[in-house]
């Protein structure tokens, strides 16, 4: 398939380097999903830094309760189709629910997504000890890792539902010393979901590697958003954290945009968007 994205290739690829210079330099880094090479487009003629094709692809997408009937097919599928709608954007896949149960799947699962699919980093949720070796061989063998902690979805069953992670200190304490974790095993980059705005100040505070916030309050040095639920089409309730940029103004394109422009200049996310 041909994908005109003229205008956008005209713009500086976003790198996974280029991403710790925007930490050190205090540039706000946009990350949103996409799932297809249409929305693809769109999102990297808004300008934004980073596309992921999110697991939560299975909710919005699929109408499941939770990620984790999520295949690596399916993964692997919207991957590449995502991956023909961009050229200057930097594509994280995520990987999907027990694709990483130990070293050798996580493997097998990275040289799918990145080799075959064309991602350019995997995001893998935790920090149990064969995550932490997980980023380690992935890293060894040049696939670059995003962590993700707090809310990880995909321990919903284990949480008992969506819930605010982090909130006691012991609980804050462990998110911090997980952080560490990830960083040492060798991560690029960190999703930081669903914890309190005091702790997503500390954990990126702590960290060299960029922390990307959903939930986590406005001092992460990066922001993500489920792309239907900034286009306010997310199928019954949507998450505190979100909000519909879609409202008032004309076209997806001018959404995206200003989704882009408010967590730039730091307007997105503002202290209603936050938890205790
Ligand atoms: N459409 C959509 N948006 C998302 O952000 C998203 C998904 N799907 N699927 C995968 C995960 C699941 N996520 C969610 C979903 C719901 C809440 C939620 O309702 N949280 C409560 C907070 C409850 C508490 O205080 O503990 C909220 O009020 O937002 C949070 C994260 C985030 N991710
Ligand atoms: C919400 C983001 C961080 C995610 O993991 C997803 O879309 O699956
Ligand atoms: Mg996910």
């Amino acid at each position: 398939m041909y994908v005109d994205n003229t205008k956008a290739s005209a713009r500086k690829p976003v790198t996974v380097p280029g991403l710790h210079t925007m930490k050190a330099e205090g540039r706000k880094i946009v990350m949103l999903t996409a799932y297809d090479a249409s929305f693809a487009v769109q999102v990297e003629q808004a300008g934004v830094d980073i596309a992921l094709v999110g697991d939560s692809l299975g909710m919005v997408i699929q109408g499941h309760r939770s990620t984790l009937p999520v295949t690596l097919d399916q993964m692997a599928y919207h991957t590449s189709a995502v991956a023909r709608g961009l050229s200057a954007t930097l594509l994280i896949t995520d990987m999907p629910f027990m694709a990483d149960r130990d070293v050798a799947y996580a493997l097998e699962a990275g040289a799918r997504l990145v080799g075959e699919a064309g991602a350019a980093m995997i995001k893998i949720e935790g920090a149990a000890p064969h995550i932490l070796e997980s980023i380690h061989a992935l890293t060894e063998r040049a696939i670059p890792v995003c962590a993700h902690l707090g809310l990880t979805p995909q321990s919903v069953h284990k949480f008992g539902g969506f819930k605010i992670q982090g909130r006691a200190q012991d609980a804050a304490d462990r998110v911090v010393s997980e952080a560490l974790a990830v960083q040492q095993a060798g991560a690029d980059l960190l999703v930081l979901e669903g914890v309190p705005t005091t702790l997503g100040e500390r954990v990126t505070k702590a960290l060299h590697i960029p922390v990307i916030g959903i939930g986590a309050g406005p001092h992460c040095d990066g922001q993500v958003l489920v792309i239907y639920d900034m286009l306010g089409i997310t199928p019954g309730k949507r998450p505190k954290f979100s909000k519909d940029f879609l409202a008032g103004r004309a076209s997806i394109g001018d959404a995206i945009e200003a989704y882009v422009a408010d967590v730039r200049n730091g307007t997105f996310p503002a202290a209603e968007h936050g938890f205790n």
